[in-house]
């Protein structure tokens, strides 16, 4: 089993409070991603679920037993780090049987352990090498071998793959997908990697300055952000923003004025707006109509085409906006440079952010997934 629960969860260092309100349930076999800017607190938040921070205010329980002053190496929970430190005199086999050998586990039983951990990740031919005669990827796999062996209720992931290279971290993604798949054990996976985040989880917990700005499948937090901050961090390239003028807020739409003076009608609540108000609208790469079909349009001219293969960016230059409006085209789009367009805009595929940042919930339904 490893139901975690943390209840109230708080941290400081030196008097100085860098996590705070944490309320989190985390279900048995769950994979769970902590993603948040820089500095949010999500390692911290990882090391207290370890036992290698103290927790300054709270109640963390595993299975219902409160575990905040069990130390780590009691807690049935194992940690999976960036920097994978293996020792180096130690072969691959040495390596993953370490801890348990220091935990007196039958010689038999480490010997049955290393041998499935190994198969599970690959890793059988290599049980004998040195970690020098491995790839990047290769130790990767033992470090996570290493934590296997343990067959803890809880694995913990704090980037493990932010040394690896572009392909490799595909590799180890699918891989840990795989593991995950076939041991049905509660994950819980920080990481920067916005593709990670949304390939793994089953629910992504998004951090910002220390508490939980929003809680959800993937799919929920990209389609249905509560706040601008969350619409902004989730999804790549960044969903553009612009300021529009509210005209008729409503219950089931909400109309609004654009720079270039059309209107538009927003598919979301907005009966807390004023009309006058300013408010900000958001509308993802893919999200841009044929101007033919289009509410609203915009002028623009193009900037810059970055040209992906599958996909091309491009990055519209529009009188009345600061930055750059980024449409997500296919591939084999013509464009060229300086070109004028008109980019239509439909309300349905729209979002609308209050001026304290709130999301006004979206009336819509997409892809079977609603607010
Ligand atoms: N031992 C410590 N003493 C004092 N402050 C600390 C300590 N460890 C972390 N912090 C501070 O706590 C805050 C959260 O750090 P943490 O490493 O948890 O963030 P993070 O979200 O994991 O960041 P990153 O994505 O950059 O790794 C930061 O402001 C950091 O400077």
């Amino acid at each position: 089993m490893g139901r975690l629960t943390l209840s109230g969860i708080g941290k400081s260092f030196d008097g100085v409070e860098i996590s705070r309100d944490i309320d989190l349930t985390i279900e048995d076999g769950e994979f769970v991603v902590f993603v948040g800017p820089s500095g949010c607190g999500k390692s911290t938040l990882l090391r207290m679920i370890a036992g290698l921070e103290d927790i300054t205010e709270g109640d963390m329980q595993l299975d219902g037993q409160r575990i905040n002053e069990i130390p780590p190496q009691e807690r049935d929970i194992g940690m999976v780090f960036q920097s994978y430190a293996l020792y180096p005199h130690m072969s691959v086999a040495e390596n993953m049987a370490f801890g348990l050998k220091l935990a007196r586990t039958d010689k038999a039983e480490i010997r049955r352990r290393v041998q499935h951990a190994a198969e599970m990740l690959h890793l059988t031919e290599l049980l004998e090498r040195k970690p020098k005669d491995l790839s990047g990827g290769q130790r990767q796999r033992v470090a996570i071998g290493r934590t296997l062996v343990k067959e803890p209720a809880v694995f913990l992931f704090d980037e493990p793959l932010s040394n690896l290279d572009a392909a490799l971290r595909v590799d180890m993604r699918v891989q840990i997908a795989a593991l995950h798949k076939r041991l049905n054990a509660t994950m819980i996976y920080v990481t920067h990697d916005q593709v990670e985040a949304m390939t793994l989880a089953d629910r992504i917990v998004l951090l910002s300055r220390g508490r939980i700005a929003q809680v959800g499948a993937p799919l929920s937090l990209y389609h249905f952000p509560k706040t601008l901050e969350v619409a902004e961090f989730i999804g790549s390239p960044r969903i553009n923003t612009f300021t529009v003028t509210v005209v008729d807020p409503g219950e089931r739409q909400t109309v609004v004025r654009l720079h270039s003076g059309d209107t538009l009608t927003v598919a979301v609540n907005g009966k807390h707006l004023q009309s006058g108000d300013s408010a900000t609208l958001g509308l993802r790469a893919e999200d841009f109509v044929a101007a033919e079909q289009a509410e609203a349009t915009l002028n623009a001219s193009l900037m810059v085409a970055e040209k992906l293969g599958y996909e091309t960016l491009a990055h519209w230059q529009v009188v009345g906006i600061d930055v750059p409006l980024t449409q997500r085209l296919d591939g084999l789009t013509r464009l060229e440079e300086g070109q004028n367009v008109r980019l239509g805009l439909a309300g349905q595929h729209c979002h609308l952010f209050d001026q304290h940042g709130n999301a006004c919930p979206r009336q819509v339904e997409v892809d079977g997934v609603s607010q």
